[in-house]
């Protein structure tokens, strides 16, 4: 899963248009070098940014899912947590919504249900602007995680969304410590007991930083120890930056696990 930030703050050239036709290159590469979906997010989830409207987050999002649907032919996944922007991606053909608040805004569980899109929930605690603030846990991770999620399913399959849509993701650097983070990682198998397939975002995030003491730019090798890892431990998507090595050390970790084949 490609990563494709519509935010203007990961745009330093500002101006909607330029910004749309430098989204579709970065796309059209992305798909180039093997990206399966680009996951398409208008609403900076930075800790303390400001909320975006959501006429804002529509006014990023949607073009850029019309074009990559009709002109690319893309598998595009929405990053977004708002029920509006989850119904409006959707007829625009986006085929999958990735909300890191799990369907917890008013709204969001009927716009999911009604989309009839697959969802892949993310264990997040707070809300993005407070959520480090709030990293200690009664429980262990692991266990808070799996209860979330739990939670989550359940919330999903009462509102009419079959389970069978459903992707889980434990959602690495949201409200969690460097410990927190390395403990879940370690355990990710755990999450096999839903028997839900699993999404993995780690790329260029904090806790590679703060493991190996690297800058955001600096960090691809460290991610791609955790992209190999993930492998093994079953994972079925992995969100990224960097498309193409990530894709070689999937492809490499792939060939051991199945004893030589590679595709
Ligand atoms: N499913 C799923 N969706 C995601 N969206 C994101 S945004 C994150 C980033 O660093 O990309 C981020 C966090 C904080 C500020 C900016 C960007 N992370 C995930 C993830 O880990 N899983």
């Amino acid at each position: 899963m490609g990563i494709l930030n519509v935010t203007p703050d990961s745009f330093s050239d500002g101006g909607r248009s330029a910004t749309l036709d430098a989204a579709l290159r970065n796309a059209e590469q992305m798909l180039i070098d093997g990206a399966a979906m680009i996951d398409v997010g208008g609403e900076s989830t930075r800790p303390g940014a400001t909320p975006v409207s959501v006429d804002e987050e529509l006014a990023r999002v949607c073009p850029v899912v019309e074009r990559l649907v009709s002109e690319l032919g893309a598998l595009v996944s929405v990053d977004t947590s708002s029920p509006d922007v989850m119904h409006e991606a959707a007829r625009l053909g986006a085929g999958m919504i990735n909300d890191v608040r799990a369907l917890r805004r008013e709204g969001a569980l009927e716009a999911a249900a009604a989309s009839g899109l697959p969802v892949c929930l993310m264990h997040m605690r707070g809300e993005p602007d407070s959520m480090q603030q709030h990293t200690d846990y009664a429980q262990s991770i692991e266990d808070e995680v799996n209860e979330f999620l739990a939670t989550r399913i359940t919330a999903c399959t009462a509102a009419g969304i079959p389970r069978e849509r459903l992707l889980l993701d434990p959602g690495f650097g949201f409200g969690k410590s460097l410990e927190d983070n390395l403990r879940l990682y370690h355990r990710m198998a755990q999450l096999h007991e839903f028997n839900l397939p699993l999404l993995i975002g780690t790329s260029r995030k904090s806790m590679i930083g703060n493991a190996l003491g690297r800058a955001v730019e600096d960090r691809l090798a460290g991610n791609l120890a955790l992209t190999a890892l993930a492998v093994r431990e079953g994972a079925r998507l992995l969100r990224v930056h960097d498309v193409a090595p990530t894709v070689d050390a999937v492809d490499m970790a792939w060939a051991v696990l199945q004893e030589g084949t590679i595709r």
